[in-house]
């Protein structure tokens, strides 16, 4: 070991050393300045201050306890993943009360953040050590030409016993922070394939569906506090999501693809929708609404298909109408003979669903909704084909209270409660009448004493319903379904039409994208 005096001199020998080769090479410059051309100058003079300042860095970094990380915020060509995590991550640690700060916000943004200025430092605590962050800007030194534009980079500072930590832990701790933090920032896509706009602005590789889609932020503001539904369910639901996303090595394990299908079914009303935003809202996945009627065979269905991202949910609403996809292949059948094996069925959607599709992609959830359960293909309600079956019902007195406490801010102690609680019981009422009721007044005695008459209405149209008008009443309902299921046949119909009229025109031939 050396000591500290004997360190002393030897220091004092370089700087001497250095001060002659220094006081040599001025007398040199000024005698080669004319005969030495410029470039030549230039290459030699970077190599002669690049030799010594490593030496001494290197000869006095022997002596720090500490160590510093360099941060590059582009790493050749490409973007350094950490510079850009450590600056979404030191977000959390800065200090609001700092005397300088930088507030950003771009249009993907939610909130205001804030930055670190040039030179700014701040200090983290990691496990039961302190790590320092420095924040670099060097600006462009214009003739010397050795930046041509802006560097930034951070230098990270720590003791260097915990470097090991440092490296294996505390980085990828932020790179971890961050994704999380860019996640919860990140706007909810809606995606459907007759939307105009594409709004996907994201960096991160989201893209516009290869043109089958078109998106909008999904502004909608379902979550599942403020659904009306059974409290159970609403629990089994929330931990089944909960399960899912954290079991992507689990599913890898038992060679299943990570993908969850749920079937929700339930009157008109009842909050299907609703439910299918607040899932993407709590999970923050990107919806893929379906329209199944504008799908015209199974080559195409598996291109769109094909074209949607991870971290999403397919949905296909009133799926019970997929009996139109086996009258689509006989209305079609004149037109493309040859071609019936291509045409949409429900098998065809099923199989790629159960297989190719669902392993070329990571964290899918397929959401079927249906108002008739009971008139679904049985394919579709084979055990293992949707993970869960949701029943959406009526309202019950626990529902009304979440809808009082959303809609009018109100908890059960109001005087009209009990009685519309007991009326609640009696009768069958969606939650969208009631919300739509509750909507009516901003004077909460009006708006309850609203759903009070129309839970009374409906109670004596109970009341004096005999078993025959209950009987043409089915009827009815069938017979109205049956007209809702026309009209949606007529559209897909027309649909058709315009799409054979389309590719004709176009010269496309059978089997053909657009
Ligand atoms: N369970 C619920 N909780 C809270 N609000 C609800 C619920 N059900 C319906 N609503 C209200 O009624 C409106 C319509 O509901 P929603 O569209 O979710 O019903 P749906 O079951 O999807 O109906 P459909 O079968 O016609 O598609 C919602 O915007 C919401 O305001
Ligand atoms: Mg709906």
């Amino acid at each position: 070991m050396q000591s500290f005096g004997e360190m002393q001199s030897m220091a004092t020998n370089i700087f001497s050393a250095y001060a002659s080769v220094a006081a040599s090479m001025m007398l040199y410059r000024s005698m080669v300045n004319d005969i030495i051309p410029e470039p030549v100058k230039a290459f030699f003079y970077s190599t002669f201050n690049r030799f010594f300042k490593s030496f001494f860095d290197r000869f006095f970094g022997k002596l720090s306890t500490h160590m510093t990380v360099v941060v590059d915020e582009q790493n050749g060509f490409t973007r350094n993943q950490i510079y850009d995590a450590a600056e979404i991550y030191l977000r959390t640690i800065i200090n609001p009360d700092a005397e300088r700060l930088k507030a950003n916000k771009t249009t993907k943004q939610k909130n205001i953040s804030l930055s670190m200025e040039k030179g700014q430092e701040l200090t983290d605590f990691y496990k039961d050590f302190q790590l320092k962050w420095q924040f670099i800007l060097v600006e462009p030194d214009g003739d010397k030409g050795r930046f041509q534009s802006e560097k930034r980079y951070f230098e990270l500072t720590f003791e260097k016993q915990n470097k090991d930590t440092v490296l294996n832990d505390y980085l990828p701790f932020v790179l971890a922070k961050a994704k999380e933090m860019k996640e919860n920032e990140r706007a909810v896509k809606l995606y459907t394939r007759d939307c105009p706009f594409d709004n996907n602005d994201d960096d991160d590789g989201g893209g516009n569906g290869g043109g089958y889609w078109g998106c909008v932020n999904l502004d909608h503001p379902a979550t599942f506090d403020k659904l009306a539904m059974d409290p159970n369910m609403k629990r089994a639901i929330v931990e089944d999501l909960d399960r899912f996303v954290r079991r992507k090595d689990y599913y890898r394990k038992v060679g299943k693809a990570w993908k969850r299908g749920y079937l929700l079914y339930g009157p008109p009303g009842t909050g299907k929708s609703s439910l299918i935003a607040a899932i993407a809202n709590y999970l923050r996945f990107d919806v893929y609404d379906l329209e199944l009627t504008s799908v015209y065979s199974n080559s195409e269905l598996r291109r769109i298909l094909l074209c949607t991202n991870n971290k999403s949910i397919l949905v296909i609403e009133d799926i019970d109408c997929s009996g139109q996809m086996h009258d689509r292949e006989r209305d079609t059948q004149s037109e493309h003979e040859d071609s019936s094996n291509t045409k949409l069925t429900l098998s065809g959607l099923l199989n790629f669903i159960d297989g190719l599709w669902s392993t070329c992609g990571d964290e899918r959830i397929i959401i079927f909704t249906t108002n008739h359960k009971e008139k679904l293909d049985p394919a579709l309600l084979r055990p293992g084909r949707m993970d869960m079956h949701i029943h959406m019902g009526y309202c019950t007195p626990e529902g009304f209270d979440v809808l009082a406490s959303n809609y009018l801010g109100i908890n059960d102690h109001h005087r009209l409660v009990p009685e519309i609680k007991r009326l609640i019981r009696e009768v069958e009422i969606t939650p969208a009448e009631i919300a739509e009721h509750l909507m009516r007044s901003e004077d909460v005695d009006l708006a309850l004493e609203g759903v009070v008459d129309l839970l009374k209405q409906k109670g004596e149209a109970k009341k004096n319903e005999t078993p025959d008008d209950q009987k043409k009443c089915d009827v009815e309902e069938n017979k109205s379904d049956e007209g809702v299921d026309q009209g949606k046949k007529r559209k897909f119909r027309g649909i058709m039409k315009d799409l054979t009229k389309f590719r004709r025109r176009r010269g496309i031939g059978k089997g053909k994208m657009l």
